[in-house]
């Protein structure tokens, strides 16, 4: 199976650091997203994997052979990286077509990338013609279409409608448990939390983090439980004995700190304190990632005094 190798990686752009010093593995099997800041350095990094930069020091490799040595390298990787790249005046179909014959790609594969990717109803209509989603699809299609064990998308789920969005978190869960490695940046953070197994966060060109997701998420969001009762006194005072620091909010429901849904249970029974609610609040990925990213975003907006 085929890793994706950085090692060491930098790239200068002038006197500019778009990635420095970056040095991590995505593994076959699992689905790695790729997050960072606007200008963290993904997409840089994506285009050193494939060839189409040269890096400044350090290498990207694709199972230990850089890109530009692979033998017709759709049949190993597929990329999106620019939704764009394909012709407009040409159609869906022939686009693929073409891919296909340079890459000796069977071209009965066309047909199924299309269907794949639901654009078989339009594959004969000239690219220009195709909107931003339908455009996302095409790359996609153009990116399955050798059938590679390494897949890269950079924000794939741009423009995508609902049904879409679906499709694509479907689609990199199937890649993934057919034992493909597959490496996809976003910056919608429900959505990666949606497929990723693994993360690789960048922040001004270098690595923030390399670990499972629910590691990343569990190691920055404090648990926390949501509660609500009919009397309020006991609830605190219960809480209180057992050093437990609680916030009430506006709805009534109250927040307990630090703490687990089984712990405050029992204390809420054995105080005989009357529940209506109970629940963990669940820590979210973006949470965690804005936590670890606050410090590091390049282009952070300016508050807005009030
Ligand atoms: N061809 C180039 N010439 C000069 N600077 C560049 C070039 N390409 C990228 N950069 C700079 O490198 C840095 C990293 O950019 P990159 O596009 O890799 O970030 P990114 O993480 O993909 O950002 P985004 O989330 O906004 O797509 C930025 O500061 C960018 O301005």
């Amino acid at each position: 199976m085929t890793s994706i190798e950085v090692q060491a990686l930098t790239k200068e752009y002038g006197t500019s650091r778009a990635v420095a010093d970056l040095t991590f593995t995505v593994l076959p099997g699992r689905v790695t997203g790729f997050l960072g800041p606007n200008g963290a350095g993904k997409s840089t990094t994506m285009r050193l994997v494939l060839g189409l930069d040269r890096p400044t020091s350090g290498t990207a490799t694709i199972g230990g052979r850089a890109y530009a040595t692979l033998n017709e390298p759709l049949r190993h990787v597929g990329a999106l990286l620019d939704a764009q790249a394909a012709h407009g005046s040409r159609t869906a179909r022939d686009h693929l077509r073409a891919l296909a014959v340079s890459n000796r790609v069977a071209v009965r594969r066309v047909d199924e990338v299309l269907e794949e990717t639901g654009l078989t109803s339009v594959a004969r209509r000239r690219v220009k013609t195709y909107s931003l989603g339908m455009r996302q699809r095409l790359g996609i299609a153009a990116a399955l279409l050798g059938d590679p064990e390494v897949v890269m998308l950079d924000e794939p789920s741009n423009g995508l409608d609902p049904e879409g969005i679906i499709w694509i978190r479907a689609l990199l869960r199937r890649l993934a448990g057919e034992g493909r490695t597959v490496l996809v940046s976003s910056h919608l953070m429900n959505e990666t939390a949606s497929f990723a197994d693994h993360l690789v966060v960048l922040g001004r060109g270098r690595l923030l983090a390399d670990t499972p997701m629910r590691e990343f998420i569990d190691a920055r969001v404090e648990p926390r439980v949501r509660v609500r009762t009919t009397d309020v006194t006991a609830l605190k005072a219960a809480l209180d004995r057992h050093g437990h620091d609680a916030v009430e909010h506006e709805d009534g429901h109250w927040t307990v700190r630090h703490a687990r849904v089984d712990d405050i249970g029992r204390i809420a029974s054995q105080a005989g304190v009357p529940l209506l609610e109970l629940a963990a609040e669940e820590a979210t990925l973006e949470q965690a990632y804005l936590d670890l990213t606050a410090s590091e975003t390049e282009f952070t907006a300016q508050r807005q005094e009030a």
